[in-house]
């Protein structure tokens, strides 16, 4: 498979365990996330083995800061290697230029993102957002693309919106993946494989369904395959 759809989300404490599961795992299916906890733990040298290992890196630290130190920060990244970065667009136009500017490739991906898969409406009236969240994903995703960002991170719920309004080549990257019927866990804008691909998401972020199966290579076949329907 020349483009693996499905980004696997290592979020795991330390990097034996990451290793050790990053082995039952094939690059051809699926490429790696490596999120705040495994970072702060294992540091870029886990990065830089699992990229020997042909894996590609997504590395989600979610910046939101001042522009000179988010741009610092995406800068270490792609000097790193890593495929995909992320920011926070709630950052705003003048820290998500100087992010874009920043990058040392651009082989490097930036991405934003928009709400938090986790948030539903109340959370956001509580926090003085008081839309629905596809209009506040909307508008977001459209300051991202303006800025010149490759992607954004949203849910897959608002992926079909975000295609009617904004050119193809722009990533919409979408976790919140659960099989139907699965435990949602902490996230709220949940969909299956199935609807994420159909509502026109180019990668799905997949953990625990993943990390926490039986046989998580056997389940990355069955998601490939599940995926490959769709786009038949
Ligand atoms: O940027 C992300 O990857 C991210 C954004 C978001 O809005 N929601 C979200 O869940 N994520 C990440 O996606 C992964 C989802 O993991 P599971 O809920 O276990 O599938 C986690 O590593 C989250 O940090």
């Amino acid at each position: 498979m020349n483009n693996p759809r499905i980004i696997v989300a290592l979020d795991f404490s330390n990097k034996k365990q990451a290793l050790e599961f990053a082995s039952k795992l094939d690059k051809n299916l699926c490429r790696i996330k490596i999120g705040k906890e495994l970072f702060t733990s294992a540091g870029p040298q886990l990065i830089e083995q699992l990229m020997s290992y042909g894996f590609d890196i997504f590395l989600d630290l979610k910046y939101h800061d001042i522009p000179n130190t988010v741009a610092n920060a995406c800068r270490a990244a792609s000097d790193l290697g890593v495929w995909m970065v992320n920011v926070h667009a709630l950052g705003g136009r003048k820290m998500l230029i100087a992010a874009q500017e920043a990058l040392s490739t651009k082989k490097t991906k930036l991405i934003a993102v928009t709400l938090l898969t986790n948030l539903n409406k109340s959370d956001l009236y509580e926090i003085g957002l008081n839309e629905e969240p596809i209009d506040i994903v909307q508008r977001l995703a459209l300051l991202a693309s303006d800025c010149g960002l490759d992607g954004v991170v949203c849910s897959a719920m608002e992926a079909p919106q975000l295609r009617k309004i904004i050119s193809k080549d722009f990533c919409l990257v979408t976790p919140g993946i659960r099989p139907l019927n699965g435990n949602k866990n902490d996230q709220a804008r949940v969909a299956t494989p199935q609807e994420a691909i159909q509502n026109g998401a180019d990668y799905l972020v997949i953990g625990r369904p993943i990390t926490q199966s039986n046989d998580p290579l056997l389940m990355l076949q069955q998601l490939n395959y599940e995926i490959e329907m769709v786009q038949l």
